[in-house]
């Protein structure tokens, strides 16, 4: 019987040829400065127009500043360029553009399910490989290159073969101050950053049902940094719960109907997986990385690992390579490590409920003396939500940085960036060498994590600090 990744398949199969190579529906694009300006360019030069433009949605993010003076100049010359051709594009063509100056201006991943653009059982593209985010609504969701861009637009199709299907059950529930980027990270640790290459990954059981729609957001988001290039929720009470009464949901009227093509959705329960794996949730400890990749994630009551001890060679030279990118001793404790950054953001974490756990660790601390620390809501939304519930306040009392949305220290390709051997405890998704600015040291964890990190200067069990 079919899984939910093949019911939502199933309805989207355009034509199929003889080597499984199947013509997929495409209900919805996400657009964002980055990997979209030679698509638009290859449809003019085709003389094609836009297929369903009601369809895009586009969003600056990657490339913005986060300070107020961005919507005077931007000044980095190929970042102008292109957020200007975005403008243009959207312009030109007739998608919905939420531009800087615009409160709804965010992460697209951050900005698209908030304003109710994604349903259950749809199929979305993003040129963006944490489109897998979306997913947590029950949706083909997947990342695309620019060639693939330009044949959605024109076509509102893509030519794609099936993956194959994994199964995650994430059995019991998780402790106190232990989030779903601490069940992701567990997860990438133990599957490893290719354990889901060329599969689908649906996440189930008791935990998962448990998530908000924020936190299955954050899990389905990181699957990517598991190999997978999808990751789904089946949609429930909670999803529904979620979109209800959101601009681009479905309206009153066709509420009813809606829900009840949704519900028909979940997995079939002698549905078939290529691989499954189950998770106790409760044994989940608080992570944090220590390496180059994201799965080089522990507890936090860790040490830094010994290289001496990898079972294979090239295992031990990716470990002694990152151990020395990174500036650390094998034997180390997690917690010894000092750190001079803190970014909060992101579309791992930087939604409202993020904030407001972030703010409940900073209420009434300080950041240590010596640590430059920012949070950068995901969005203008969740940035005005955040200021109407006084969180704003709360984070530049404890000594942060409070700035608008963005992609931000996420990645080095707007003005947020580590200096050369700056450490970073980061809520962001990849630790990349260089990901945060060339020479920095990325360290993944939660918004909790982070804020302790902050508060102490190094690397920090929240649920110490709290208990303190
Ligand atoms: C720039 C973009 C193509 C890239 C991605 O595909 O994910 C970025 O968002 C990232 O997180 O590395
Ligand atoms: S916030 Fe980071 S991971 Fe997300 S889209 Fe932007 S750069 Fe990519």
């Amino acid at each position: 019987m079919p899984s939910l990744f093949s019911k939502i398949w199933d309805r989207h199969v355009v034509a199929q040829k003889d080597d499984g190579a199947t013509l997929l529906y495409i209900d919805r694009q996400l657009v964002h400065e980055v990997t979209s300006p030679q698509a638009f360019e290859g449809l003019r030069e085709a003389g094609r127009p836009v297929r369903r433009p009601a369809t895009l949605l586009a969003v600056p993010d990657h490339n913005v500043p986060t300070t107020p003076d961005r919507t005077l100049r931007i000044e980095d010359a190929q970042s102008r360029e292109q957020i200007a051709l975005l403008r243009h594009n959207a312009r030109e063509t007739g998608a919905t553009l939420f531009d800087l100056d615009d409160a709804r201006q965010g992460i697209v991943h951050v900005v698209a399910p908030e304003q109710g653009f994604i349903h259950p059982g749809m199929t979305v593209v993003c040129g963006d490989s944490h489109t897998a985010t979306l997913g947590a609504f029950g949706a083909i969701a997947f990342g695309v290159g620019t060639s693939d861009v330009e044949h959605v637009l024109a076509t509102q199709t893509l030519w794609l073969a099936k993956p194959r299907q994994m199964r995650v059950r994430v059995e019991g529930r998780l402790q106190p101050w232990v989030g779903a980027k601490d069940l992701i990270l567990a997860l990438i640790a133990r599957i490893g950053a290719a354990g889901g290459t060329g599969h689908a990954i649906e996440y189930c059981g008791e935990a998962v049902r448990a998530l908000s729609m924020e936190e299955r957001m954050t899990v389905c988001n990181m699957t990517i940094e598991a190999g997978a290039r999808f990751g789904l929720v089946a949609p429930d009470d909670t999803t529904f719960a979620y979109l209800r009464g959101r601009p681009y949901a479905p309206g009153a009227e066709h509420w009813q109907a809606a829900l009840a093509e949704w519900r028909g959705l979940a997995s079939d329960a002698d549905a078939q997986y290529d691989a499954e794996l189950v998770i106790d949730a409760a044994a989940i400890a608080p992570q944090v990385t220590w390496g180059t990749s994201p799965e080089d994630s522990l507890p936090i009551e860790g040490r830094v690992p010994d290289p001496a001890a990898a079972g294979s060679p090239a295992l031990r030279e990716r470990m002694r390579r990152a151990l020395d990118y990174m500036g650390l001793a094998a034997g180390a404790a997690l917690t010894d490590i000092a750190i001079d950054r803190v970014f909060i953001g992101s579309c791992t974490n930087s939604r409202i409920e993020d904030l407001r756990v972030a703010a409940s660790v900073a209420r009434g601390r300080r950041v240590a003396p010596g640590v430059a620390a920012m949070v950068v809501p995901g969005s203008g939304l969740v940035k005005l939500q955040a200021e109407r519930e006084g969180l704003d306040r709360v984070f530049i009392e404890a000594g942060f940085a409070w700035t608008l949305p963005g992609c931000s220290m996420c990645l080095g390709m707007n003005p947020d960036r580590l200096l050369p051997g700056e450490r970073c405890a980061s809520t962001s998704n990849r630790n990349f060498e260089g990901r945060q600015g060339p020479g920095g040291r990325t360290h993944l964890l939660s918004p909790a994590m982070a804020v302790a990190a902050a508060v102490t200067g190094r690397l920090c069990d929240v649920r110490a600090l709290e208990a303190a």
